[in-house]
């Protein structure tokens, strides 16, 4: 067993299927791999020093481009279905149309703000956001190795694309599934572009993006990072599947979500509240298995 899994914080349904999983992926090798994986408190840092990271709607929503009184509306909206969100009692379906009401109503605030694309990459670098520990290993590993990682969040696509960019690892091999928005010709913001992705909706994105995993039939292995339930069905997409593992952040969730999670049936869930050693452990072993392996034998 991997050591990293024998820590406190990782959580499994079922370990010996979670060994299987890997040794079957490793010995499949890289070139059979696809990494999918939501963004906000996934791939960012859930708190920093204490206080909570943005998310990429709240690297917009306090930034510099939000009159004080839309911050309040926004903050108002963030305090009222945030709760709703991680609230472990509630059932999906109760939870679904209340989400859609919150994207929804943040996305008309942010449009009435007229924002301007220019101002975007200025935002971001005066944020607080943060990619997580060790990030750099993971994009670049992944880059190295040629497997794509489909970022697919419910967050504002054009924001994440920038905090990826300045943090130097949106590689060629990094493509992003999210809400993007639509800037009339002089470059200021008047709408939302597509259907709109929430946390629940993102199977029905995987299904309606089919040319994406058509392209990579031959990755039949996947990795896939979220840190919600939403989250789970990422992969919906994916053809001639044969393993999957999944890894889940439960950031401020964890005891509500715990047995929750682990009644879901799947092939397995590990749950992560503080690292994602396992995760670079597991590109290690990738590139022990391609790059050392066959030049020891040679
Ligand atoms: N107005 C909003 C709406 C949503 N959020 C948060 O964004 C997260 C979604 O992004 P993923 O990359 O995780 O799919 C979600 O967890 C919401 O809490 C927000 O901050 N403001």
């Amino acid at each position: 067993m991997i050591p990293v899994l024998s820590n406190s914080s990782v959580s499994m349904r079922d370990p010996k299927r979670v060994e299987q999983i890997l040794t079957s992926m490793r010995n499949a090798g890289a070139s059979t791999l696809q990494v999918i994986s939501d963004f906000d408190m996934t791939l960012t840092r859930f708190a920093c020093n204490g206080k909570r990271c943005p998310t990429s709607h709240n690297i917009l929503d306090n930034s510099k481009l939000i009159s004080e009184d839309c911050k309040a509306k926004l903050k108002n909206l963030l305090d009222t279905y945030y709760p709703i969100e991680i609230d472990s009692t509630r059932s999906v379906e109760e939870k679904l149309p209340l989400m859609v009401e919150w994207w929804t109503k943040a996305h008309e605030l942010l449009v009435q703000q007229k924002i301007i694309k220019d101002r975007l990459a200025l935002v971001v670098r005066e944020s607080e956001a943060k990619l997580r520990d060790g990030y750099q290993q993971f994009f670049d590993h992944l880059h190295q190795l040629s497997v794509p990682l489909l970022i697919f969040s419910a967050g504002i696509g054009d924001v994440l694309e920038e905090v990826i960019r300045q943090a130097g690892v949106f590689h060629p091999n990094v493509k992003v599934f999210s809400n993007y928005m639509d800037f009339d010709e002089s470059g200021v913001l008047r709408a939302f572009k597509g259907e709109l992705i929430h946390i629940y909706n993102k199977r029905e994105g995987a299904l309606l993006n089919t040319e994406h995993f058509k392209e990579l039939q031959s990755r039949s292995n996947v990795l896939l990072l979220g840190d919600s339930l939403g989250d789970l069905n990422m992969a919906d997409g994916v053809m001639d599947l044969q393993n999957i593992l999944k890894i889940g952040y439960l950031n401020d969730k964890d005891n509500e979500h715990r047995p929750k999670i682990s009644k879901i049936r799947m092939d397995s869930v590990i749950l992560f509240s503080v690292c994602w050693n396992i995760i670079l452990l597991f590109f290690f072993y990738m590139i022990w298995i391609v790059c050392i392996v066959p030049s020891a034998h040679s």
